[in-house]
């Protein structure tokens, strides 16, 4: 199972293709719109999502609600092209048509300068293209894909945020997904303490009127995995360190945590590790979920906790310094139009990129071209693992 996406942030659409899901799995385009729109939501972001209302168009691999078995196929298209038309075009242009908007002075903090020096662009705008995040709604559908799946393997994922600007929601970790979804949703910047949302948006206001960004942490929980998914046998395999990868990835983050993360090294063995235990109706489980739910690169069957930390937004209004990479000049960084923090949007981002790596790995586990097969391949799993 793998995913492809292609598109820049204001060209024509965002094409996303996944490739790996079995046949007869439902799928509709309600199942990834729901999590397209979950995505542009969230206190603090810019103009640019007024204009967008991302919607899939899927163009292979689905009839009559069911997957096919062959690579499925999506298209979001950009609503903003329209205002484009004449700087994105894919065909030449006179040279002074696309000095409008040339830029060349790189942002601290965002791919431009060392995607100019690789990809030898002296338009800084051939580079935040496709570096801009736009390109994480093209990844919101293949994980929307692989949450589809997860669900009807009584899998439920939900990603949140915990902090901004060092305003530190109350962990709930005893809340269900379903809980967890239900408040988060209902949050203006995807909070489960209303409390510190208050606080947060309070500050995500403030940093626009200050010019600035801020960032913070989002938390993805897992729900009905059952333990041994993944593999310690080699470093690839490793379940916690695909997730890890794949968190890292999203635009912005800086650092990923299971569990109580970068805690452990200032605790005792004994504060840390989970303690096994046992019952009839529910065979091992632990006592705490300090790791996370991972031990040696597999699930333990407690639900995964991951966190991932987002640096603050890099286009400021009050922009950082910079060197014009024509004339050499000290400059303000370029100003494109810009979120101030993009926090609650990214920790959809977050949990749509978890579900595709949890699907990956269990569909690797459980190789079948037939979704039914699949599912009762994991119900008999369960089982083995619950009389083990
Ligand atoms: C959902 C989301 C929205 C973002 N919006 C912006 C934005 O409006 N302006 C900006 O400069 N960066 C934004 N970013 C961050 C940049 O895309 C990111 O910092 C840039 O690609 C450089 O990559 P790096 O920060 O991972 O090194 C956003 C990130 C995410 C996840
Ligand atoms: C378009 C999205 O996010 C964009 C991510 C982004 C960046 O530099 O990463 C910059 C902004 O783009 P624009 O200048 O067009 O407003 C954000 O709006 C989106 O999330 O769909």
């Amino acid at each position: 199972m793998r995913y492809l996406t292609a598109g820049e942030s204001h060209g024509k659409q965002l094409t996303t293709i996944v490739e790996g899901i079995p046949a007869l799995m439902p799928l509709t385009t309600e199942n990834i719109n729901h999590s397209l729109l979950r995505r542009q939501k969230g206190h603090g972001r810019g103009k640019r999502m007024q204009i967008e209302k991302d919607l899939v168009d899927i163009a292979g691999g689905v009839r009559h609600g069911y997957t096919l078995g062959s690579p499925i196929a999506m298209v979001v298209h950009n609503d903003d092209f329209k205002h484009w038309i004449d700087i994105m075009g894919e065909d030449p242009v006179e040279s002074d048509v696309d000095i409008r908007r040339k830029v060349t002075r790189p942002r601290p903090g965002h791919a431009d300068l060392n995607g100019a020096l690789k990809y030898g662009h002296r338009d800084m705008r051939n580079i935040l293209e496709r570096s801009s995040a736009r390109e994480t709604a093209a990844r919101v559908a293949a994980g929307a894909v692989a949450k589809t799946m997860l669900s009807h393997l009584g899998i439920e994922i939900i990603g949140y945020v915990n902090e901004i600007a060092g305003i530190k929601a109350d962990e709930k970790p005893d809340l269900s997904v379903t809980e967890k979804t239900e408040i988060s949703e209902a949050s203006p910047v995807r909070c489960l303490d209303e409390e510190a949302g208050q606080k947060m948006m309070d500050a995500i206001d403030q940093a626009k009127k200050d010019g600035d960004s801020i960032g913070g942490v989002c938390e993805v929980f897992v729900e009905g995995i059952p333990a041994g998914i993944g593999s310690y046998v080699h470093y690839d395999r490793k379940l916690d360190g695909r997730i890890a990868g794949a968190v890292q990835s999203i635009n912005a983050f800086k650092g990923v945590e299971f569990g109580i993360g970068f805690e452990a090294a200032r605790k005792n063995g004994s504060e840390v590790h989970d303690e096994i235990t046992w019952s009839e109706e529910n065979g091992y489980y632990r006592k705490s979920n300090r790791l996370g739910g991972f031990e040696g690169g597999m699930t333990t069957g407690m639900p995964i906790v991951v966190k991932g930390v987002m640096k603050p937004i890099p286009t400021l209004y009050k922009p950082l310094q910079s060197i014009d990479i024509d004339s050499k000049e000290v400059f303000n960084a370029s100003i494109e139009r810009s979120d101030s923090c993009a926090v609650p949007a990214a920790a959809v981002v977050m949990e749509h990129v978890v579900a595709f790596e949890v699907a990956k790995a269990i569909l690797e586990q459980f190789p079948h071209d037939q979704f039914p097969k699949l599912q009762a391949a994991l119900d008999q799993y369960r089982e083995e693992v619950r009389c083990f």
